[in-house]
């Protein structure tokens, strides 16, 4: 397992105050010395022991909620769920804020909240996939044939997502420089972010039957950021003809909380307008699974991006839809991120590669530095809210945290 992160409960960039209240319910596991961990459920800056509190409440979760990930709990599926929500709603706004079973966010570590079963990326934002397309594939069409029929994806590495404030180490594998013939072994010259929310599987399914769109809600648990550390320089030498490998396999941070679907309600939004009519099991006229989520992206504590999520092609009740359809089974802690995302602004673009242009327009941070891609001790946040009932209460995502580690000598 990896190491708890450090650094809980600091400020998060731009999200409105009041994002952690009863109605935000942020799941995540929570590591205090001398205890084995624990689930715990954020409620502003301290975590509630929902396992100690179910079993004080006399709630038959109790078990699956005293576990150190949140496996059991997601596995129980969504009328478990949904108790457990009609119990916290019930119980946060009234719970004494001196309760012992509220320890605050300070004087915990968090942990990686589930065990990440498999991981699929996608890239359903138009803007990024367009900008990419510009900057890897230039005379090319911007889009390739397929992506306005099915969600593109690819299938990355399970056994290294890690949770917030892990390090990353910088990559060290095969390039071959521009205008060079040969290729050489480097550490990483073209180092970068791809900030994206993930989706969280807590129900699995039959291998060779397909998951219909309709089932989503009855399939993922809840939501969390993602960062998909990505080497350029690897990746544009060795992904034709079959797509990322090592430039994508070496990291992927995920946020400490996984926040349920149930608290997404007042974020539904329709999905933007489709090109043309898709496929039967992609029609999701009955099941718009659109999400307004706002994310925003520091580097060095300097804002530097506000990627809207709201205006991603694919949803993810279609990603699940496609990645089924074939006879894939779902298991317990499947996470599918949605791709980078990136909105048509400038500032709304979700990776170094698509701010600074290639490299092209470097970015100047308040301080004075420039960037093009990350350097040695460079610190990336990703953090994201969504509306919720009412204007006081946003509802929080939490933040993704990653520190670039130097890399290791050449072999
Ligand atoms: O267009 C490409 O060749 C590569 C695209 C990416 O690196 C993006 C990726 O990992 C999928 C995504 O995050 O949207
Ligand atoms: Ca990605
Ligand atoms: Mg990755």
């Amino acid at each position: 397992m990896s190491p708890a992160a450090p650094g809980a409960g600091t400020v998060l960039d731009g999200v409105p105050a009041g994002a952690f209240g009863p109605q935000t319910q942020a799941h995540g596991v929570v590591d205090r010395p001398g205890e084995r961990p624990r689930v715990g459920v954020r409620l502003h800056d301290a975590v509630l022991d929902v396992g100690r509190a179910a079993r004080r409440d006399g709630l038959d979760l109790a078990d699956a909620l005293s576990e150190p990930t949140l496996d059991a709990f997601m596995a129980l599926g969504p009328a478990a769920w949904a108790q457990e929500r009609e119990w916290l709603d019930a119980l946060l706004p009234s719970l004494d804020p001196a309760d012992e079973l509220l320890v605050p966010l300070g004087q915990v570590g968090l942990r990686l909240p589930f065990t990440v079963a498999d991981y699929v990326d996608f890239y359903a934002s138009r803007e990024h996939a367009s900008n990419l397309g510009a900057l890897f594939r230039p005379g090319q069409p911007p889009l390739p044939a397929a992506w306005t029929h099915l969600p593109v994806g690819y299938h990355g590495r399970a056994g290294t997502v890690v949770v917030s404030g892990t390090g990353v180490r910088r990559p060290v594998g095969q390039v071959r420089p521009p205008g060079s013939a040969a290729p050489e072994v480097v550490a990483s010259r073209r180092l970068d972010i791809e900030a994206e929310v993930g989706f969280v599987v807590g129900i699995g399914s039959v291998q060779g039957e397909p998951v219909p769109l309709s089932a989503f809600a009855d399939h993922v648990f809840g939501v969390c950021l993602v960062d998909d550390w990505s080497a350029r320089d690897l990746q544009a030498w060795e992904y034709v003809p079959l797509g990322p490998f090592l430039g994508k396999s070496f990291a992927t941070s995920v946020s400490a909380w996984v926040t349920p679907l149930s608290s997404l309600a007042a974020a539904r939004v329709p999905a933007p307008p489709r090109e043309h009519p898709v496929q039967a099991y992609l029609d999701d006229t009955d099941h718009p699974w659109g999400l307004d989520l706002r994310l925003g992206v520091t580097l060095q504590g300097h804002h530097v991006s506000s990627p809207p999520f709201a205006g991603m092609y694919w949803t993810a009740a279609q990603q699940l839809a496609h990645l089924t359809v074939a006879g894939a089974s779902l298991r317990t802690g499947d996470l599918f991120a949605s791709g980078t995302v990136s909105g048509p602004g400038r500032h709304q673009r979700g990776s170094l590669i698509e701010l600074t242009w290639g490299g092209a327009e470097p970015l100047v941070l308040p301080d004075g530095t420039t960037r093009t891609f990350l350097e040695d001790g460079d610190e990336v946040v990703v953090t994201a809210w969504a509306p919720g009932p009412d204007e006081e209460h946003p509802v929080g995502l939490g933040e993704v945290r990653g520190r670039v580690l130097p890399a290791r000598p050449l072999p």
